[in-house]
C-alpha cells in the first residue's frame, strides 16, 4: 500500500524527519512518501497558519489522488484540512492529532499533550472537544519552543520537552504522554526513556491505523458529509479547482 504522509508547513527538513520516523515503523509493504506544500507558511503555529496551510494540504491529496495513493496523513498537530481533505478521496485520511488522542485512549485512561507553543494549546483543546476526547486528558502543556527549534535547536528543545513531560508525569494523574507536533516524530523512544512513561506520537500512530483501514478495506464513506464536493466553478487563484 501507499501511504502520503502530508507535511502542512514547507520545511523541507521537517517533511524528511516526518517522512524517515514514518518509514521506520511501516510494515513491509507499505511504501511511504512524505510531501509538503509549494507555498505556505514554513511552519504551523496559530490559527492563521493552520487556515493557509490547509489549501496547500488539500492540494497535495488531489496530486495524491492522481497518482492512486491508498491513505493519507495530515502530519501537523492542528489537523489542518482534514475533513476537507476527506471530501476528496475515498482512501483513509488521518490528522495526526485524532490518530494520537485515539491511540492514547486505548493504552491509558488519562493523558495529557506537551506540545510547542501555549498559543496552539487552544487548538489542541479544540480538537479534543472535536473529536470526543475531552475527558480523557488531563492537560494541554507547552514546553514553550517555536516549532521550528525542532530543527534548529534540537538539543535544546529536547530538553524543555522532557523536563514538561517529567511534569506531567509528576504532576497530571496520567498514564500517557501525546505529543503535540509533527516535528517531534524522531523524539519519541529518548522521551519515552527519558520520562518513564508511554509517549504516543501523531505520526508514527497516524501511519499504522491507516495500515489497519486499509488491510480491512475500510475508507472514508461518501455517505453524507464526507461525499465528493458538489462540482461548482472557482475563481481567480483556484480556477483550476473547477474541474474537480
Ligand atoms: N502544535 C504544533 O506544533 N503544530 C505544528 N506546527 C507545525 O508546523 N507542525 C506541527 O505539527
Amino acid at each position: 500500500m501507499h501511504i502520503r504522509v502530508i507535511n502542512p508547513n514547507t520545511t523541507a527538513g521537517m517533511t524528511a524527519t516526518i517522512g524517515e520516523a514514518a518509514r521506520r515503523i511501516a510494515a513491509p509493504g507499505t511504501h511511504i512518501s512524505a510531501t509538503q506544500p509549494d507555498a505556505g507558511p514554513v511552519s504551523i503555529e496559530s490559527h492563521f497558519d493552520e487556515a493557509i496551510s490547509a489549501v496547500g494540504v488539500l492540494e497535495e491529496v488531489l496530486a495524491g489522488e492522481r497518482e492512486g495513493v491508498d491513505a493519507y496523513v495530515i502530519a501537523c498537530f492542528g489537523d489542518p484540512g482534514l475533513m476537507a481533505a476527506r471530501e476528496l478521496t475515498r482512501a483513509p485520511v488521518l490528522g495526526i492529532a485524532e490518530a494520537a488522542f485515539h491511540m492514547a485512549s486505548l493504552i491509558s485512561t488519562r493523558f495529557s499533550i506537551v506540545t510547542t507553543l501555549g498559543r496552539t494549546g487552544i487548538i489542541a483543546e479544540h480538537l479534543l472537544e472535536q473529536y470526543g476526547f475531552r475527558h480523557h486528558c488531563r492537560r494541554v502543556r507547552a514546553a514553550e519552543i517555536p516549532v521550528l527549534d525542532l530543527e534548529e535547536n534540537g538539543d535544546a528543545a529536547l530538553s524543555r520537552l522532557i523536563g514538561e513531560c517529567r511534569r506531567a508525569r509528576d504532576e497530571d494523574g496520567i498514564g500517557a504522554i501525546v505529543l503535540g507536533c509533527g516535528g517531534m516524530a524522531d523524539l519519541t523512544d529518548e522521551i519515552a526513556r527519558e520520562v518513564g512513561l508511554p509517549v504516543v506520537e501523531g505520526v508514527t500512530a497516524a501511519v499504522k491505523l491507516t495500515e489497519a483501514l486499509v488491510g480491512l478495506g475500510l475508507g472514508t464513506s461518501k455517505h453524507g458529509d464526507l461525499a465528493f464536493p458538489r462540482p461548482k466553478a472557482f475563481t481567480g487563484r483556484f480556477a483550476h479547482l473547477s474541474e474537480l
